[in-house]
């Protein structure tokens, strides 16, 4: 029997939580945006096997989405949410909190999602937030950077565990912690995927069944990228290679293929140290479009 995860909605519930626990003991946190799957999941696992106390948040940070993106519509499950993590049990360790606030409790003054209209605080973390992710999305990092820093702040956590999915993300994050000199240690994980190689994501719940079945050829494009990589082919050649591939699928629009350096995120043409090779790609199918990312460290 373990003991069941308290659920706080504030900021000064979870405080006077935190301030019970004895000193110096360590506290995991995976800050996630609900609608859990396994990718969520392994994350949680970790900490469970790596921390006395373990938090996960589950918060939709609307100043990450752009006006015309999915905040509405991204799906919101909660119920489903405190099952799964109700039912993680890792070497007699289970999740102990979860922080679910409001959007007013993360903004008490308020946020418009137009960001000429924005005011107050903000976090940004600059030259490595404006290209790939940060080309298509400009704002995204800075509402990233900005609720991250809120979290750490209202969870003061010893560690935060990060996926590789979104491999920009915890470059510009492991930045700013160094930067601004963020006493919390940032792990990441690698990514989970479906069977046919299709990264796990929140989004996939947009997905017929054949369009899921149809996206694992990101993956397989993602791993002949690697082989040729391997071979020692050129940039160019790789992705040529892998541009050939992707456009096999007509539900598919490119929007990048990457080679960029593994810490400016910066384009290379010399492969020799490695490269983060990374794909964003916008599906069709029924006048709905999702983007999907994916990512191999060569
Ligand atoms: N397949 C995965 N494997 C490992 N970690 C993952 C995976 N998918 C998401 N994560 C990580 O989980 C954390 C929370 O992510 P988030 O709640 O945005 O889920 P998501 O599935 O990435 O959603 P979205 O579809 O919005 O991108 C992030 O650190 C993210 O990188
Ligand atoms: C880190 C995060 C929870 C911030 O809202 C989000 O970007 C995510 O889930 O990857
Ligand atoms: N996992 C990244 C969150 C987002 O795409 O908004």
């Amino acid at each position: 029997m373990t003991d069941s995860i308290v659920i706080f909605r504030t900021v000064s519930e979870y405080r006077n939580w935190r301030n019970s626990l004895p000193n110096n003991t360590s506290i995991g946190f995976v800050p996630t945006m609900g609608a859990l799957h396994q990718g969520h999941l392994s994350l949680v696992s970790q900490s469970l096997k790596e921390n006395t106390f373990t938090v996960i948040s589950i918060f939709v940070n609307p100043s990450q989405f752009a006006p015309n993106e999915d905040l509405n519509s991204y799906p919101r499950t909660f119920t489903q949410d405190l099952e799964l993590l109700s039912n993680l049990n890792i070497e007699g360790k289970s999740v102990n909190a979860i922080f679910a606030p409001t959007v007013l409790e993360m903004y008490p003054s308020g946020i418009d999602l137009d960001i000429n209209k924005q005011q107050g605080a903000f976090v940004s973390v600059l030259g490595v937030s404006e290209q790939l992710e940060g080309q298509t999305r400009p704002n995204f990092f800075r509402g990233v950077a900005t609720v991250v820093t809120k979290l750490f702040n209202a969870i003061q956590p010893t560690v935060a565990y990060f996926g590789q999915k979104d491999i920009q993300q915890t470059i510009v994050l492991k930045r700013m912690v160094k930067d601004l000199l963020i006493p919390i240690e940032i792990k990441v994980l690698p990514i989970i995927r479906e069977s046919n190689g299709l990264a796990l994501s929140s989004r996939n719940a947009y997905l017929s069944d054949e369009l899921r079945e149809n996206s694992s050829l990101i993956y397989k494009a993602l791993k002949e990228g690697e082989s040729a990589f391997k071979n020692g082919k050129s940039r160019d050649e790789i992705l040529s290679i892998i541009t050939k591939i992707l456009l096999k699928n007509e539900q598919f629009k490119i929007d990048y293929i990457s080679l960029a350096d593994k810490e400016t995120l910066q384009e290379i043409d010399d492969l020799s140290n490695g490269a983060i090779l990374s794909i964003a790609i916008y599906v069709t199918e029924n006048e709905r479009t999702t983007r999907l990312i994916d990512n191999i460290i060569l």
